[in-house]
């Protein structure tokens, strides 16, 4: 059993995770032997000075990251262990390398959409999630994400921009986190998905992550790495 210091005890993930948790770890206020976070951007920076001052390892969860966020986690990392993923699951995590290896083999004629649903209470959009796809996307292309992307269309926008990476985002009742990525050719269509049937799966994925990260190097963690896809 490992000790796990959780922030966002509170919140949707961390109530699955502390469900999650039975068998597997402690969820404890003190000593932890590492720490989880699924919160939001804004506790990002003071949970990350809690890790460095515990020298324990974080796994984070949480979405909506800037360039400045992701310059904390990398100094953060500098002293501990610290794994960050959008998205914790083994099957989003697997359609992530099918999507690059999807998108560099075909021609940029096949265009590239992002389709994503979730409940109506999420904060951040595009998903985390859905951004993790099309970076993939266009790592398969070979092209930098935020050089291509359309994330809002709206009124006369003109044909599509070959090349480009559309996102659409739906939110409305319960749903867990639906994803697909459609790479829409002349004539035909390949339709790749991924859907969350509730928050067990991220619950499960970042455990078994906080179970791997403790005793690790300091530096930069991903999921592949707990689940052996790198
Ligand atoms: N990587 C993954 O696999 C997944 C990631 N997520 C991400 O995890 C995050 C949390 O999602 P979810 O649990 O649904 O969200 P909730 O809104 O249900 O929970 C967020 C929790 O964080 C706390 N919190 C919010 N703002 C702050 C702050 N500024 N300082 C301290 N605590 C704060 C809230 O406390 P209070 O209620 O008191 O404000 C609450 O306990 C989101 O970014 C979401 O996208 C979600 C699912 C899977
Ligand atoms: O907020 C959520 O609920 C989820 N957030 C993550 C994201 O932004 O991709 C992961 C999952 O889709 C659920």
């Amino acid at each position: 059993m490992i000790r796990i210091g959780l922030f966002g005890a509170g919140g949707r993930m961390g109530k699955a995770i502390i469900g999650a948790a039975h068998g597997i770890a402690d969820i404890v206020d003190e000593s932890p032997d590492a720490f989880i976070d699924f919160s939001a951007p804004a506790a990002l920076k003071s949970n990350l000075d809690a890790a460095v001052a515990a020298g324990k390892p974080i796994v984070i969860g949480t979405t909506g990251l800037t360039l400045d966020h992701h310059a904390a986690l990398d100094e953060a990392a500098r002293a501990v262990p610290v794994l960050q993923a959008a998205n914790m699951s083994l099957g989003v995590n697997i359609l992530a390398h099918i999507v690059r290896e999807t998108a560099a083999r075909l021609g940029p004629d096949w265009d590239i959409e992002i389709l994503e649903m979730h409940h109506r209470h999420k904060a951040d959009a595009p998903s985390g999630t859905g951004l993790l796809l099309g970076r993939a996307a266009a790592a398969g292309r070979g092209v930098d994400l935020d050089a291509v992307s359309d994330k809002a269309r709206d009124g006369i926008t003109g044909p599509r921009e070959e090349g480009h990476i559309g996102f659409a985002v739906m939110r409305g009742g319960s749903v867990a986190g639906d994803h697909q990525v459609v790479f829409a050719g002349e004539g035909e269509r390949i339709e790749l998905g991924h859907r969350a049937e509730s928050r067990a799966i991220f619950a499960q994925g970042a455990l078994k992550a906080a179970q791997w990260i403790v005793g690790k190097p300091a530096g930069r963690y991903t999921m592949d790495d707990v689940l052996g896809l790198s």
